[in-house]
């Protein structure tokens, strides 16, 4: 029997172009199309049952309508909710979502409660004030839905357990500041489970140009399954999700989307939706997951999923998903060094391919060559490499009470803290910051002997580390104002990891090892290069590393995805700036073609590239008449001479 909710969703839209299926294979409910639809058609829409700003937005984007704002116009009371001015404040007091909440910010201010739990505030309030008033607006009625959502609990690590426990009793605290007739209709126990619920169905509400705004919990949105080769691809419109066709869709075929960055080795998009969505696309039962150029190794990787639990215990299981978050291939190494003056551990494979089941990407996204003096590089064999988590201080400090009534075995201080982030919601920062203190583990693979190219792999090794390090510390460059340090920073080290420097000092004699071309950490260090020469103002180094960024885009992402659609848009301002109008035209011109296709005709990113299209063609039309003219009086100078 379907759950009710499915039936409201179904109803949701006039005449839909899907349906709601339940399957028997472990993925669940999931949407189905049921006419053929074609790249850019909508597929899906959905309101927002609740959303939440995230907490360091706070005073950049308006709590009624989600727009920027300038000059915040923050509500007396809390202190904590901005406006875009008095009509946004008063329609969000009036509609009950800030009345409502008001005074439980109140009650702990100046400390602002984490994302999750404002969250699970908004829902439950709105839920209690609906069931007594019919002012609310409809999404203030879907609570219901929300609660039909997957949460996952069994699945859960104990630390993530503790911290939605930890959660769940901030929000029923703060419930019973506010309304302590809401509060006794709703447990700890059912508002950690909500934000377990969060953990696993929420979306981070972003701008067009993907930066995190909000996060938003959309019921019918959350229906949507995971694919790595994904068919539509979402963006927001304020609190409402749309979800466009990337590619043409067959009637009955599944309506998909990427839960993870799709730029990325298999072995991260694995751990990512096993922390974030609790399903493991290696292990028991994810055959329709893997792509036809999927491989595993001699010895795969550790399998996790509820057959494993059931087989191997709970405790098992656990360590089995670390195993994974940790990136810890069952494959042992023929060599473990550690690093010294490099906080790295490096892990050496004695094979071709990297030591976890892999897809055919991998081989590009992973690959080292070796570069002679003055040669052509040479593929050789693969490097990767992630920071460590290491063990957090919060599960110490978790609420015994709350942990017995969550049936969570044994006391829980000093245990390795979960890597398991709830998407987009207030805690991940912190969980984030942890696992950036921690070692830094890199793994090499070869067919050769360790031993012959020791030095080379090591050196190659070093740099990997310092360039993760790098990463790590680059928003701090940024937010302290060191753009322009840090612009040289990514430069130095993006040179250090390319074939063609060094090449005859190197430590391997006349050879060095460097990234291939389409290394994972190369197209990650960038994009941050872009990042940062944008924050610099420094516009020929964003542009140059831009167009260097667009072939790696164009292999790593499906042709109709954001960001390729958005480098191009990238690449569009900046020749645009720099007064170039004809590459100014055929990148907005690109960028249209694809932006149109992913965030919609109207969108204000498709509207920006329109007006530079119109700017670049009135200024190449003004440059061709002025070359007319020179032309013109060159034609008349030689003929009066
Ligand atoms: C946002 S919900 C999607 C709707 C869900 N299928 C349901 O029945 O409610 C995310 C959950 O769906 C399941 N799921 C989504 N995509 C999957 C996939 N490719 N393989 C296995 N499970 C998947 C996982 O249980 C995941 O935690």
């Amino acid at each position: 029997m379907q759950p009710a909710c499915i039936n409201s969703l179904t109803n949701m839209q006039m005449a839909p172009m899907w349906h709601i299926q339940d399957g028997q294979d472990g993925r669940g409910r999931r949407v189905i199309a049921d006419k053929g639809l074609k790249a850019g058609d909508v597929v899906l829409e959905d309101d927002a049952a609740a959303w939440c700003l995230i907490s360091d937005r706070l005073s950049q984007f308006c709590d009624c309508c989600l727009a920027p704002i300038e000059r915040p116009l923050r509500c007396s009371a809390c202190k904590t909710a901005c406006y875009l001015d008095r009509e946004h404040q008063r329609r969000a007091w009036q509609a009950g979502a800030h009345r409502l909440e008001c005074a439980a910010l109140r009650s702990c201010a100046p400390h602002v409660p984490p994302t999750a739990v404002r969250l699970a505030l908004r829902c439950v309030l709105r839920d209690w004030h609906a069931s007594s008033t019919t002012a609310l607006p409809a999404s203030g009625h879907r609570y219901s839905e929300v609660l039909g959502l997957v949460h996952h609990w069994e699945e859960l690590q104990d630390a993530a357990k503790v911290e939605c426990a930890q959660m769940g009793a901030a929000a029923h605290s703060l419930l019973r500041a506010a309304a302590p007739d809401a509060a006794a209709a709703v447990s700890v126990r059912d508002l950690a489970l909500l934000i377990a619920r969060f953990g696993c169905n929420s979306h981070t509400i972003s701008d067009d140009e993907l930066q995190p705004v909000a996060v938003g919990i959309f019921p019918l949105g959350a229906m949507v399954n995971h694919s790595c080769h994904p068919n539509t691809v979402h963006a927001f419109r304020g609190g409402r999700i749309v979800f466009r066709a990337v590619r043409t869709i067959q009637p009955g075929e599944e309506v998909t989307t990427s839960y993870t960055e799709l730029a990325a080795t298999r072995w991260e998009r694995r751990a990512a939706l096993l922390e974030h969505h609790l399903f493991d696309i290696d292990g028991p039962g994810a055959a329709a997951e893997r792509s036809p150029h999927t491989a595993a190794p001699a010895a795969a990787g550790p399998a996790t999923g509820t057959s494993a639990t059931a087989v191997g215990g709970r405790q098992q299981q656990q360590a089995r998903v670390q195993a994974v978050l940790q990136c810890e291939p069952q494959q042992p190494p023929t060599a473990k060094v550690v690093l010294a003056g490099s906080a790295a551990h490096l892990s050496v494979y004695r094979c071709q391919q990297p030591p976890w089941r892999h897809d055919e990407r991998d081989s590009w996204l992973t690959a080292v060559v070796l570069a002679g003096a003055g040669a052509e590089s040479v593929s050789w064999g693969g490097m990767w490499g992630c920071r460590q988590t290491v063990s957090g201080a919060s599960a110490a400090s978790a609420e015994a009470a709350c942990l017995e009534s969550f049936g969570v075995e044994g006391r829980l201080g000093g245990a390795q803290h979960s890597t398991r982030a709830a998407h987009g919601l207030g805690a991940q920062s912190a969980r984030e910051s942890e696992r950036g203190s921690g070692m830094v583990a890199i793994h090499s693979w070869f067919p050769g002997c360790f031993e012959t190219h020791k030095a080379a792999v090591e050196q190659l090794a070093r740099r990997y580390t310092a360039a993760l390090q790098l990463q790590q510390g680059l928003d701090g460059l940024l937010a302290s104002g060191k753009a322009a340090a840090a612009v040289q920073q990514l430069r130095d080290t993006l040179q250090v990891l390319s074939p063609a420097v060094g090449a005859s000092g190197s430590a391997a004699g006349a050879a060095q090892l460097a990234l291939g071309p389409c290394h994972v950490l190369r197209m990650r260090l960038l994009a941050d290069l872009h990042r940062a020469a944008l924050a610099a103002e420094d516009w020929s180094t964003a542009l140059a590393t831009a167009r260097q960024l667009l072939p790696l885009h164009q292999q790593a992402y499906q042709e109709v995805w954001p960001q390729p659609g958005l480098l191009w848009a990238s690449v569009a301002k900046l020749e645009n700036l720099l007064e170039r109008p004809s590459p100014a035209l055929a990148a907005a011109q690109a960028a249209t073609r694809i932006l149109e296709c992913t965030h919609g005709s109207g969108s204000a990113v498709v509207r920006g590239m329109q007006r530079i299209e119109l700017e670049a063609s009135t200024q190449q039309q003004q440059q061709q008449q002025q070359q007319l003219r020179v032309e013109a009086d060159r034609g008349e100078d030689e003929g009066h001479n």
